[in-house]
């Protein structure tokens, strides 16, 4: 396994091609608006190293039999889908953002049990493949970005059927030592610090699509690969001349970036569907499943900082004796608590596939991703209200430098005469950060819109509720035929 300080210098050696405000970004690893994120995803790295952590964070390899981390672990019992949520709440927690490992382990679990089914069904050799790829990746504990989400044009229409061919990913050239793809992959957490990107194909696909039905792995890297960075909001407060308060998390964050793929070529050996329509589906629910499972960890995580900050801030106003006070965070408690419940309970309930992987109860999961897409929202309401209008209305770091403006601030923004205004400042900043500023995009928004938006969820629940079984259920009880 690398240690922290290994994976950061292997990250120098990638030539990505990002652009960012408009300008390349010729050192992406010192980039002060992405440097945070890789903090975040390092310390997947760094708390593997930590002897304390050691049964959460590596795992056993059934590919080699050597200690891998666990973010490269295909799970072999339901004790490793378990170990899985505990361990994203353990990041969510030092992090307090997004860490996007979890993204590749994800759809590494999820390709490995399609391909052997494929193979199984199509005669391919798919897994062979990617357990080739796969035991390279265990083996130099690389980062994977997992790519699943197409642009998508029109989504009232199917990938063939698009104005322009390209807004979904596809094959534009067969040869026989390999494709050629074309098109653009959105939202890609993580993608920066990773060295290599697995990508599926984004939704079910029907006979026409053969060419859009394509999975497969490439350096992040490759010849042809175009990178623009997302934008969150209140980033460049990164790039100010003081920039430890406002930013609120100073060492942690995340990123997106939308990922161009302009004739890239694939070898034969790193695909690992082609064509095969029938098996896009399944990809992509047992993708989905498994993301839907992490929520149940990583927001949890991150719910326990934000009531952790909302608590002190209370404290250091001095309204935390109060009953309303309290309570809500009792409430925030509750609803961070039943996510967790959610992400235990998918796990607890999983199966073995074929291959030899355990899949999360997709029912279950997506039960946890659909309270995911609500929850956090609601915790975030409690804690802006517990937090006061002056979590967003405080001056800035800059003012309170400047000895002109210095006092009145110390002065005029205490609340408990004990307590430092400048720590009042930073958890208020803190709170900022994670309901508004940049960590919201990853508790907020990707809690609605990653792994798939909250209507996903719910026709997964509607094909996986078992109906006939429950109106069986009525009708003995009731005596009727
Ligand atoms: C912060 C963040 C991080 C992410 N990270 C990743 C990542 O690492 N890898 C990855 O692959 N993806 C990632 N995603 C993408 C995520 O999976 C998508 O956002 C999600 O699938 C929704 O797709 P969309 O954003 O294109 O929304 P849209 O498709 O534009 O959906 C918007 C709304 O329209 C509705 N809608 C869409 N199509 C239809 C239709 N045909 N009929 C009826 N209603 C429709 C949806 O239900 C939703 O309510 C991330 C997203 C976010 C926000």
């Amino acid at each position: 396994m690398m240690t922290k300080d290994q994976y950061i210098d292997s990250l120098r050696g990638l030539h990505l091609n990002l652009y960012s405000f408009g300008k390349k970004v010729e050192n992406v690893v010192d980039n002060p608006i992405v440097r945070p994120s890789l903090n975040s995803f390092a310390a997947t790295y760094e708390l593997a190293e930590d002897p304390q952590y050691e049964d959460l964070m590596t795992a056993t390899s059934n590919l080699t039999g050597k200690k891998v981390n666990r973010f490269t672990h295909l799970h072999q019992s339901t004790d490793d889908l378990i170990k899985k949520v505990k361990m994203q709440r353990l990041l969510g927690q030092k992090t307090a953002a997004c860490f996007q490992r979890c993204v590749g382990m994800d759809a590494a679990n999820a390709v490995y049990s399609t391909t052997f089914e494929t193979d199984e069904a199509c005669g391919t050799k798919y897994h062979e493949n990617f357990v080739k790829f796969w035991t390279d990746v265990q083996n130099n504990d690389w980062g994977v970005d997992g790519a699943m989400t197409d642009v998508k044009g029109d989504r009232g229409l199917s990938p063939s059927k698009q104005a322009d061919p390209d807004l979904f990913l596809h094959v534009v050239e067969r040869t026989a030592d390999g494709v050629y793809v074309t098109g653009a992959k959105a939202h890609q957490t993580g993608y920066l610090n990773s060295h290599y990107v697995l990508v599926m194909p984004t939704i079910s696909m029907r006979e026409g699509d053969e060419d859009y039905a394509i999975s497969f792995a490439c350096p992040t890297d490759a010849d042809g690969i175009t990178l623009i960075l997302g934008r969150q909001s209140c980033d460049t407060r990164k790039t100010e001349e003081h920039n430890d308060i406002d930013v609120g998390n100073k060492v942690y964050g995340g990123h997106e970036v939308l990922v161009i793929f302009d004739r890239v070529f694939i070898p034969n050996d790193m695909i690992f569907l082609n064509g095969e329509v029938q098996f896009a589906g399944m990809m992509v629910e047992r993708f989905a499943g498994y993301h839907r499972q992490s929520y149940g960890g990583c927001k949890v995580g991150v719910g326990d900082v934000l009531i952790g900050t909302t608590a002190l801030a209370g404290e250091m106003a001095g309204s935390a004796k109060a009953s309303h006070v309290k309570d809500k965070l009792i409430e925030m408690t509750h609803l961070n608590e039943t996510l967790y419940c959610c992400g235990i309970a998918c796990s607890s309930q999983g199966t073995k596939t074929k291959s030899g992987n355990y899949l999360i109860d997709l029912l279950l999961a997506n039960v946890c991703k659909q309270n995911v897409t609500r929850f956090p929202y609601e915790i975030a309401r409690l804690a802006q209200d517990l937090a006061g209008g002056i979590m967003v209305t405080q001056p800035s770091e800059a003012d309170y430098r400047n000895p002109a403006t210095h006092d009145y601030i110390e002065k005029y923004l205490k609340g408990v005469a004990s307590v430092p205004t400048e720590d009042r400042m930073r958890l208020l900043r803190l709170i900022e950060n994670m309901t508004m500023g940049t960590a919201a995009v990853g508790y907020l928004p990707e809690s609605m819109h990653g792994a798939g938006s909250p209507q996903a969820q719910r026709i997964m629940i509607a094909r996986q509720s078992n109906m006939e079984m429950k109106k069986e259920l009525a009708k003995k009880i009731a005596r009727i035929k």
